[in-house]
């Protein structure tokens, strides 16, 4: 069964066409990669999937069922979550306040505080602190940590490494290790293999809006080279 998926989808801005008939699907419990260099239409794919962009060919799928018509925020009950490039964290709320929010927007389900404090013990220690005062890799850890609490089903995350330390990096690729390994499906949006290698089941590259190749990891090894060109700037 297939959770989220576009079908032949075709995105505009205004007359530039960003989105070339993409066709990608989500799978329950599978971590999927989609890569690409910058511009290629990563994040465009991402607000297409949660409703922010409309397609103008093309279907939105969630279990089977057609949802292309459907808001973000009916989509956001039906369970799925959106973790933006630019986090979107409320600078002058407290961390636990943008937590709480969060909670109070989402669905009931298994995730709640104690459960993101377990994996992100920085958000307790940083509880009382308005959240422009976090690093970037603890405004990450936030971000992906509201995503939790609304209980979605799959998670969208675009580019949650980009521009932190290694040590950062390792630190949310176990994170993302955890959460998929109780049950979540993640949608990983990258620039480069990195990353994807590391978590990834099965991969998407897409450039200048159509997807050009996908595989599973092991495939995306083989072809590595061929891959790598793809996304080089
Ligand atoms: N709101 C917008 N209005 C007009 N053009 C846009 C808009 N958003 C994106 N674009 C254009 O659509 C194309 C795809 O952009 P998109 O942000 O999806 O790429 P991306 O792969 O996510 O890149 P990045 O790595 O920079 O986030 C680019 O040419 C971009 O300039």
């Amino acid at each position: 069964m297939t959770l989220l998926a576009l079908e032949d989808c075709d995105v505009f801005y205004g007359k530039a066409q960003a989105l070339h008939r993409v066709s990608l699907e989500i799978g329950p419990g599978e971590v999927v990669s989609l890569i690409g260099r910058n511009g290629a239409g990563k994040s465009t794919i991402l607000k297409t999937m949660i409703g922010l962009n409309r397609a103008t060919g093309g279907r939105r799928l969630w279990k089977g069922g057609d949802v292309t018509a459907l808001r973000p925020d009916q989509l956001g009950r039906l369970g799925i979550a959106y973790v933006p490039e630019d986090r979107r964290i409320f600078s002058n709320l407290s961390v636990d306040e943008n937590l709480r929010i969060a909670t109070v927007m989402g669905r009931k389900g298994g995730w709640d505080a104690a459960r993101v404090h377990k994996l992100f013990p920085v958000l307790r220690e940083r509880a009382t602190q308005p959240g422009d005062t976090l690093s970037g890799g603890e405004q990450q850890m936030l971000a992906i940590a509201r995503g939790l609490l609304t209980n979605p089903e799959v998670l969208l995350l675009d580019e949650p490494t980009e521009g932190l330390a290694p040590l950062i990096v390792d630190q949310l690729v176990e994170a993302m290790r955890l959460i998929n390994a109780e049950g979540m499906a993640l949608l990983l949006v990258e620039q480069n293999l990195r990353v994807p290698m590391k978590l990834a089941h099965r991969q998407y590259v897409i450039d200048h809006g159509a997807i050009r190749w996908t595989g599973t990891t092991a495939e995306l090894q083989a072809s590595r080279d061929e891959i790598e060109k793809l996304i080089s700037l």
